[in-house]
């Protein structure tokens, strides 16, 4: 029996475990995705000593199921305590398979709280990405900024929040993400219509995203100057036509041998190209070019 098959009400056991696994071939969509700047992938483990591919496997192996429950969650209208129960349980099993190594926290989080947006968009039959933002924001986001408020844990967020004033996971899901609806998606679906691969639609959309957002990583490890620094070579490759224009292959590896050589790594930013694979799969098929 499906492990979905007891849990489900609203929605069907088919359904929780289709989100499941596109929550996770999006993780592994982007492992596998190549180059993004100062990240791990099957190539190299650009600015980390302390984990390789091989690393973010295990992690990705022991989120299975964890989509598919908060799927279920969601579309069961669990409030926002009763979701982050069960994502602090999925991030213990992280953990456990790391050996206490930080993979996918944020994905746990922002990846998680969309799997419960789709599960509950999935009840209504309406698989539209904006869609299933707007749902996190408008269900959940007030909770999320109370228990933003209220958390005591000095994590690495935490203490560029409190350094620097600077939004993080928690803003971006509590505004229903508007990195990725703003800018990322439209960056990834532009490129599939005009015909880029899977890999070199990824990249774009990776560099669309690293141009906007207040990466936490990058702002723990390297201040206010390497978010700047990461942004502006992120925009140029951009206005160079991205990954498939010619040239721009090498331009993103050159990117990415900057972002090694400084040891900055954009963690929230590799977090929300996975978002943005899962929600451009649960959405539906790819516009034609
Ligand atoms: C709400 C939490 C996510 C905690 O958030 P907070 O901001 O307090 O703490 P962090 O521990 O810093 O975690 C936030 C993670 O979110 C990613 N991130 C960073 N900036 C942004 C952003 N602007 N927008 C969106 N997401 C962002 C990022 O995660 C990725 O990077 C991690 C790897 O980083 P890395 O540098 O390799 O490793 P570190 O060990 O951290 O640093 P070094 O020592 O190496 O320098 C990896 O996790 C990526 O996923 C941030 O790390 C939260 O944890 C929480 O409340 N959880 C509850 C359980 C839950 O998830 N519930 C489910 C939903 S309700
Ligand atoms: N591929 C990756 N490399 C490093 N940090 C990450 N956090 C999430 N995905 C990552």
């Amino acid at each position: 029996m499906s492990p979905f098959a007891l849990r489900t009400r609203g929605l069907s056991a088919g359904e929780a475990a289709r989100i499941d696994a596109l929550a996770v071939e999006a993780l592994m969509r982007e492992l596998v995705c190549y180059p993004k700047p100062g990240l791990v992938s099957l190539v190299d483990s650009g600015s980390h000593s302390d984990m390789d591919a091989s690393t973010f496997r295990r992690s990705i192996a022991a989120l299975e199921g964890y989509f598919g429950e908060m799927a279920d969650a969601g579309a069961e209208r669990s409030s926002f305590r009763e979701l982050n129960a069960i994502g602090r349980r999925a991030e213990a099993r992280m953990f456990a398979a790391t050996h206490g190594i930080n993979t996918h926290r944020g994905a746990v989080f922002s990846l998680g709280l969309l799997a419960a947006a789709a599960g509950r968009a999935a009840v209504d039959e309406n698989h539209e990405a904006a869609r299933v933002c707007r749902l996190v924001a408008d269900h959940w986001g007030a909770e999320i900024r109370m228990a933003g408020a209220a958390e005591r844990e000095a994590s690495h967020g935490a203490r560029v929040r409190a350094r620097y004033g600077a939004p993080g996971a928690r803003e971006e899901a509590a505004e229903g993400f508007p990195t990725v609806i703003g800018h990322a998606l439209p960056a990834y679906r532009a490129k599939r219509a005009a015909g880029a691969s899977l890999n070199d639609a990824m990249v774009d959309a990776f560099f669309a995203i690293v141009a906007v957002l207040e990466d936490n990583n990058l702002l723990y490890r390297g201040g206010p100057e390497a978010l700047r620094r990461a942004q502006e070579l992120a925009l140029d490759v951009l206005a160079r036509g991205g990954a498939s224009a010619p040239g721009g292959r090498e331009r993103a590896e050159a990117v990415h041998r900057a972002f090694t050589a400084a040891r900055m790594s954009p963690g929230g930013a590799a977090d929300l190209l996975a978002a943005t694979v899962f929600l451009a799969a649960f959405e539906g098929p790819e516009p034609c070019a």
